[in-house]
């Protein structure tokens, strides 16, 4: 038995368990496992995954994500907002703009902070990958994915597909609580056009500047949020022409609101908060 010492946070009720690998020491090897393991409501702690908070040389802090089912994603906005946050109050930063590393690429944080309790964090993203090749996606590798048919049994939906470091197939729908999440995200998930499979996003766009949106993740099913996932929709819906670049984006998941920019220079900025629900010492049985 090994007692592992976690904090459970969320973004936006996207929750993961934290473990801080600046002072506990895990192999590798238990990473994929304990993922499962603590994400299980019944006999875990409950939680859409794990996120480990590590040294790097490449930058202030690195950050891995784990899935609930135990599979990697490369990157996790609500993730990069609760490991800033951590890091800030955990005393691993000692300013307010610093810079983590994921496994997609190193971004930018910066925390608004008050008497040492961060209340808002700013990312810069980086630059969304648009090349079918870079999703991935199946087809002809340097075109993009704007509005393109794509049946789905005896449905044609219409796709934009988008990498934010991991894959996003975005559907735009008429009403955001009709959109067929539960029935068609398990299944776009895992569909062979999408070699490593996709996070499956459907937005109703209310205006150029207010999106709602529901999301089906790989590798966890339903989350209330998704972060990457709120840029690739602010992204699909600029790609569609229903948005504007460098224009702040207003997107309602279903566990709050997210602001979104996509700039002129190409990074796609996110804004929103991140909170610490428990600490405890979780019980791995190896
Ligand atoms: N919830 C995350 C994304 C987590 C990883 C994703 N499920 C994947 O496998 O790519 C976010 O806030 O971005």
């Amino acid at each position: 038995m090994m007692e592992i010492p976690f904090t459970k946070m969320h973004g936006l009720g996207n929750n993961y368990i934290y473990i801080n690998l600046f002072e506990f020491n895990l192999e590798e090897r238990h990473f994929s496992r304990l993922a499962q393991a603590v994400s299980d409501v019944h006999t875990g702690v409950g939680s859409d995954g794990l996120i480990l908070i590590h040294p790097t040389d490449e930058a202030d802090v690195g950050m891995r994500i784990f899935n609930r089912d135990g599979s990697e994603g490369k990157n996790c906005g609500n993730g990069l907002r609760c490991v800033a946050k951590f890091a800030y109050e955990n005393g691993i930063v000692k300013k307010d703009t610093f810079k983590i590393e994921t496994r997609a690429n190193t971004v930018e944080a910066k925390v608004r902070a008050d008497a040492g309790a961060v209340s808002e964090i700013t990312v810069n993203m980086g630059q969304p990958l648009l090349k079918r090749s870079s999703i991935p996606m199946v087809g002809e590798e340097a075109t993009n994915v704007v509005a393109e048919p794509f049946p789905v049994g005896d449905l044609e939906l219409s796709l934009t597909a988008v990498s934010m470091g991991n894959p996003h197939a975005v559907f735009s729908v008429d009403a955001i609580k009709d959109a067929p999440v539960y029935q068609l995200g398990p299944v776009i998930e895992q569909d062979e056009r999408f070699p490593e499979g996709v996070n499956v996003e459907f937005i109703e766009i209310i205006s150029p500047t207010e999106i709602n949106f529901r999301v089906w993740e790989r590798g966890s099913g339903v989350t209330q949020a998704c972060g990457t996932g709120a840029c690739a929709s602010a992204v699909a819906a600029v790609l569609n022409g229903k948005a504007e670049r460098d224009q702040d984006i207003t997107v309602h998941l279903e566990g709050g609101d997210l602001n979104i920019k996509w700039d002129t220079n190409g990074d796609v900025w996110m804004t929103g908060g991140a909170e610490v629900i428990a600490s405890g010492t979780f019980n791995y049985r190896i």
